[in-house]
């Protein structure tokens, strides 16, 4: 049995790649909805589920991690934004707020007929930003492969006054609950070298 990240995101990669585990990388192409009438969870899940899913059903044998990040800011969903004039409004929406960013993990090993499904939420303040900061964050161009239109990993670490939660799971991947379940329900240990799953 193989491990498949099924992410194209660089950060996910390095997360996963700072563990003991071997594994590869197989993007999933799926159309990123989210639909009328979804919770943040509800949709945060079904959307890392899918992501899983898509790679799973082509790799029946392996077992396929897969995991979606959102912001939400008062109940509404923030996803990546389309252009700067859209990131913009998103930071100057989340100044002097506190937001939560959710993601969900999805595990699937279809041989073994086991699928797990999660979400971790962390609550993070932004600073009263003026016009300015928020400007020279925009030029920065880190915005706009991110949920919330920031990464707490870049330059969007001077934007945030606190965190509450797991920081790696705002950076996309929440490494510690991923940990426990891959422990639980696969056997896996992610202190140890190579990977238990034969
Ligand atoms: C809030 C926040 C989000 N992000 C990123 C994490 C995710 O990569 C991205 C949200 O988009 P996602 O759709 O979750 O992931 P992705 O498109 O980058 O990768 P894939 O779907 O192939 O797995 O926002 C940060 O890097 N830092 C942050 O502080």
């Amino acid at each position: 049995m193989d491990i498949i990240l099924a992410s194209a995101s660089p950060r996910r990669k390095e997360i996963l790649g700072n563990t003991k585990l071997k594994f590869s990388i197989i993007k999933s192409d799926i159309d990123e909805v989210i639909y009328e009438g979804e919770s943040p969870t509800q949709a945060v899940m079904r959307l890392a589920f899918e992501k899983c899913m898509d790679i799973a059903s082509k790799h029946e044998q392996d077992l396929v991690i897969g995991a979606d990040t959102i912001v939400v800011l008062d109940d509404k969903i923030l996803g990546k934004p389309k252009d700067e004039k859209e990131a913009y409004d998103m930071i100057k929406s989340l100044s002097n707020n506190t937001h939560q960013v959710i993601t969900g993990i999805s595990l699937i090993n279809l041989g073994n007929n086991k699928k797990v499904i999660d979400y971790v939420v962390s609550n993070v303040k932004f600073k009263d930003l003026s016009e300015e900061d928020i400007i020279d964050y925009i030029n920065t161009k880190e915005s706009l492969d991110k949920a919330g239109a920031y990464g707490i990993q870049g330059y969007g670490a001077m934007l945030v006054e606190e965190i509450r939660g797991d920081y790696f799971n705002i950076v996309g991947l929440p490494i510690s609950r991923l940990s426990d379940l891959l422990k639980k329900y696969f056997c896996i240990n992610l202190f140890m070298e190579g990977d238990l799953s034969e």
